[in-house]
């Protein structure tokens, strides 16, 4: 495991007090369904401030957000929010508020209707205006006497973080709650998410989209196949990202020659003649691709093509759970 303390974080973010308390704590989770080990003696702490949960599809991310809910129990370890157990305590919701990913929602009601509701059911003083001012948070007034059906899906996720906002949680859980939503509505979800962080609310959000979690987590939490693959300050996570070995596919006039080139380099670890071209393993992704072009110019080479091979999310995670 690449396991990364959270690191001082420059003022440009807002991170939690390394002082401030847990809110959110794992110990040694294990959750399993049947056969199916979907979370593995994960352990963490978080505090007020925004989480980003990153993982590739069926990771545990879900697994991990329903067990915080109370809807799971683990099957080994503990699992508290604020110090209780949320298993079998339906107050736990006074203080957290969860926008599931799937829509749970009656889409005849309308968008007021639903959170209207939502704040009722919280037993709030004045549901009304918990319902207009949570609405307004999202930014659906104007579309709130609307039947939920008639909605994008970008504005069925903003009715339904209306809806677990409505009570003004402590700790807010969020399953990919950027699916679907357009460029606008995203960066106004951010701005919103990252203002309530900076109000003091525990703010964690499941993601696989690793520019999503950088755009808008103090921390992040990486997890893979059930495991806590890295935790820490996303710069230091995304730093171990990009300078892991890259694999590149090269092809250019002369390839034996530019293989004997850039073994010269220290950038480069290995290289090998296939018949699609010459595949080079960088060891840092950065000095490679700055210098590559001159090498070819220096050494007489025309460069045709350069194909990253490896950048999907899943050789990241590999790469982070074996380094
Ligand atoms: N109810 C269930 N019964 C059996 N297996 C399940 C169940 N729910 C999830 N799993 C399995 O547990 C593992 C973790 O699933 P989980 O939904 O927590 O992952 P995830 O990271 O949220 O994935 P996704 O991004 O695809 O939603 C997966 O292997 C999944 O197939």
């Amino acid at each position: 495991m690449t396991a990364v303390e959270p690191s001082a974080v420059p003022a440009a973010r807002t991170a939690p007090e390394p002082a401030t308390p847990a809110v959110v704590s794992f110990d040694h989770v294990t959750h399993w369904y049947g056969n199916v080990v979907a979370v593995n003696d994960i352990s963490l702490e978080l505090g007020p401030g925004v989480t980003g949960l990153l993982g590739p599809n069926g990771a545990g991310k879900s697994t991990i957000l329903h067990l915080l809910s109370g809807f799971l129990s683990p099957s080994r370890g503990s699992v508290t929010i604020g110090g209780v157990a949320p298993w079998r305590h339906p107050a736990i919701f006074d203080t957290v508020g969860l926008v599931p990913e799937r829509d749970s929602v009656y889409a005849f009601l309308t968008a007021r209707e639903f959170v209207l509701a939502s704040a009722k059911l919280h037993k709030l003083p004045d549901p009304k205006a918990a319902a207009e001012r949570a609405l307004q948070l999202v930014e659906m007034i104007d579309a709130a006497d609307r039947p939920i059906q008639t909605y994008s899906k970008g504005m069925r996720q903003r009715a339904k973080v209306a809806a677990a906002l409505v009570h003004d949680p402590k700790v807010l859980l969020l399953d990919e709650p950027f699916n679907g939503m357009d460029p606008r509505q995203r960066m106004h979800m951010m701005d919103l998410l990252r203002d309530l962080g900076q109000r003091g609310r525990t703010i964690l959000f499941s993601s696989h989209i690793l520019e999503e979690v950088e755009r808008l987590a103090d921390t992040v939490q990486v997890v893979v196949a059930g495991r806590l693959a890295a935790s820490g300050d996303y710069r230091t996570i995304r730093r171990l990202m990009t300078t892991r070995p890259h694999v590149f596919l090269l092809r250019s006039t002369d390839d034996r020659e530019l293989a004997r080139v850039l073994m010269a380099s220290p950038a480069v670890q290995g290289v090998a003649l296939t018949k699609d071209g010459l595949e080079v393993r960088a060891s840092d992704h950065g000095t490679f691709t700055r210098k590559l072009a001159r090498s070819c110019r220096d050494a007489g080479i025309g460069l045709r093509e350069v194909i990253p091979s490896d950048e999907s999310l899943e050789s990241v995670f590999a790469y982070l759970v074996g380094a």
